[in-house]
C-alpha cells in the first residue's frame, strides 16, 4: 500500500490507547445524537425473562410490544462458548493496527475490520472498532493470525450455529405472541419451523476505555435492520435503550444473559405492533466493553411484509415488501429515516414509528 494511503488510513483507525485526551473530532455535542434524558436503571428496566419460563411466550410478546428490546436467561448458550467468543474478540482487538487494518472491510464490502458502518451520519467520530463477519471468517481470520487461525475460526462458527438455533426458538416464540405460527404461516421458516434458511451477520464491537467518556459515543443511536438481534455484553454496561416517553435507559449486563432487539424488519412482519428499539452504546473512563451482535434475517430472496395475520380492513398494511438486502441499502441511504421510506400507508391511529423522531442525520 502507498505509505500516504496507509498514512491516512492509519489516522482514521487510531490507536486509541496512546489517546490521553479525547480530540475534539472524538466529542460529541448532545446536538449529535438524540437528545433524551438518561434514566438509571433503577427507575425502569428492560424485562428479564428466563425462556425455562411457562408464560415465556407472553412475556416476550409484552415486553416487545412495549420496550422492543428484552434480555433472556437459560436460553441453552453455554458459558463456556460466550467465554471463548469473548476471548477471540479481544485477542483479535488487542492486535496492533497495522495488523488489523490487513483485513480491514473494503469501501464496498461488508465483511471486516473498521468504523461503524453509521459514521457516515454523523460529523464526529465514535470510540469504538468493529469487525463484521458475513458468511465464514476463515480468509480474515487468516491474514490477523497467519499461524493459528483455525481455533478462532471455529470458535466463530460454533457461536453462529448456536445462534441461529436460538434465533429459530424466538422468532417461534415472537411470532407465536402474535398470533403466528411459524409451521404454518411463514413459509420460508422450513419443514422443521427451524428458519434453517435463514440469514445472519456477526459484529464484533469493541469499546476501548476512554479519557473523557461524558463527551464521546461508542456507537450512536439506530435501530437494527434485522428482525431479530442477539447482543452478548461482557461484564461492562454501556448499552441504553430509548424509551418512549421515558429516555435512554440502562440495559445492565446480567451474568450469562443475552440482549434480544427487535429490528426493522420485525417492525414490518409485525405491521409496527413490534416496533424496533432505538440504541446506542456509550464508554467508559476505566473499562474496556466489548459486544457480539448476532444480527438475524431472513434468506437473501424473501420478501417481508406485514404478515396477512395481522392486517384486515382495520388494520391495513403499513409497509411495502421489502428483502433484507433492500432494506439495507435504503438504511445505508436514509438511516434511522429508512422505515418511512418504506411506509406506504400512515397508521390509523396517527402514531409515527418510534425510530423516526430521529434528528441525529447530518447529511454534508
Ligand atoms: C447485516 C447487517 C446489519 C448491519 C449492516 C450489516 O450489513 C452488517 C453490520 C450491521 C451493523 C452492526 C452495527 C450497527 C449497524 C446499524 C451498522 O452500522 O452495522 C448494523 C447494520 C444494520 O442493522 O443496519
Ligand atoms: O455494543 C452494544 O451494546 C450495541 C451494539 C449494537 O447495537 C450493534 O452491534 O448493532
Ligand atoms: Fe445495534
Amino acid at each position: 500500500m502507498p505509505s500516504r494511503l496507509s498514512d491516512a488510513i492509519i489516522r482514521l483507525h487510531p490507536d486509541f490507547t496512546s489517546l490521553q485526551e479525547l480530540p475534539e473530532s472524538y466529542a460529541w455535542n448532545q446536538r449529535d445524537d438524540i437528545d433524551y434524558p438518561s434514566f438509571d436503571s433503577s427507575a425502569e428496566s428492560v424485562p428479564i425473562i428466563d425462556l425455562n419460563d411457562p408464560n415465556a411466550l407472553q412475556n416476550i410478546g409484552h415486553a416487545c410490544r412495549t420496550w422492543g428490546v428484552f434480555q433472556v436467561i437459560n436460553h441453552g448458550v453455554s458459558t463456556s462458548l460466550l467465554d471463548m467468543v469473548e476471548s477471540t474478540s479481544r485477542t483479535l482487538f488487542s492486535l496492533p493496527v497495522n495488523q488489523k487494518l490487513k483485513a480491514a472491510r473494503s469501501p464496498d464490502g461488508v465483511s471486516g475490520y473498521g468504523f461503524a458502518r453509521i459514521s457516515s451520519f454523523f460529523s464526529k467520530l465514535m470510540w469504538s472498532e468493529g469487525f463484521t463477519i458475513v458468511g465464514s471468517p476463515d480468509e480474515h481470520f487468516r491474514q490477523l493470525w497467519p499461524h493459528d487461525y483455525t481455533n478462532h475460526c471455529d470458535v466463530i462458527k460454533g457461536y453462529k450455529q448456536e445462534m441461529k438455533k436460538l434465533a429459530g426458538r424466538l422468532m417461534c416464540l415472537m411470532l407465536g405472541s402474535l398470533g403466528i405460527t411459524a409451521k404454518q404461516d411463514i413459509k420460508w421458516a422450513g419443514p422443521k419451523s427451524d428458519f434453517k434458511e435463514a440469514s445472519a451477520a456477526l459484529q464484533l464491537n469493541y469499546y476501548p476505555a476512554c479519557p473523557d467518556p461524558d463527551r464521546a459515543m461508542g456507537l450512536a443511536a439506530h435501530t437494527d435492520s434485522t428482525l431479530l438481534t442477539i447482543l452478548y455484553q461482557n461484564s461492562t454496561s454501556g448499552l441504553q435503550v430509548l424509551k418512549e416517553g421515558v429516555g435512554w435507559i440502562k440495559v445492565s449486563p446480567v451474568p450469562d444473559g443475552l440482549v434480544i432487539n427487535v429490528g426493522d424488519l420485525m417492525h414490518i412482519l409485525s405491521n409496527g405492533s413490534y416496533p424496533s428499539v432505538l440504541h446506542r452504546a456509550m464508554v467508559n473512563r476505566t473499562r474496556h466493553r466489548l459486544s457480539i451482535a448476532y444480527l438475524y434475517g431472513p434468506p437473501s430472496s424473501v420478501k417481508i411484509s406485514p404478515h396477512p395475520k395481522l392486517v384486515g380492513p382495520t388494520h391495513p398494511p403499513l409497509y411495502r415488501p421489502i428483502t433484507w438486502n433492500e432494506y439495507l441499502d435504503t438504511k445505508a441511504k436514509y438511516f434511522n429515516k429508512a422505515l418511512s421510506w418504506v411506509r406506504v400507508c400512515v397508521p390509523l391511529n396517527g402514531l409515527v414509528d418510534v425510530n423516526e423522531h430521529n434528528n441525529s442525520v447530518k447529511v454534508g
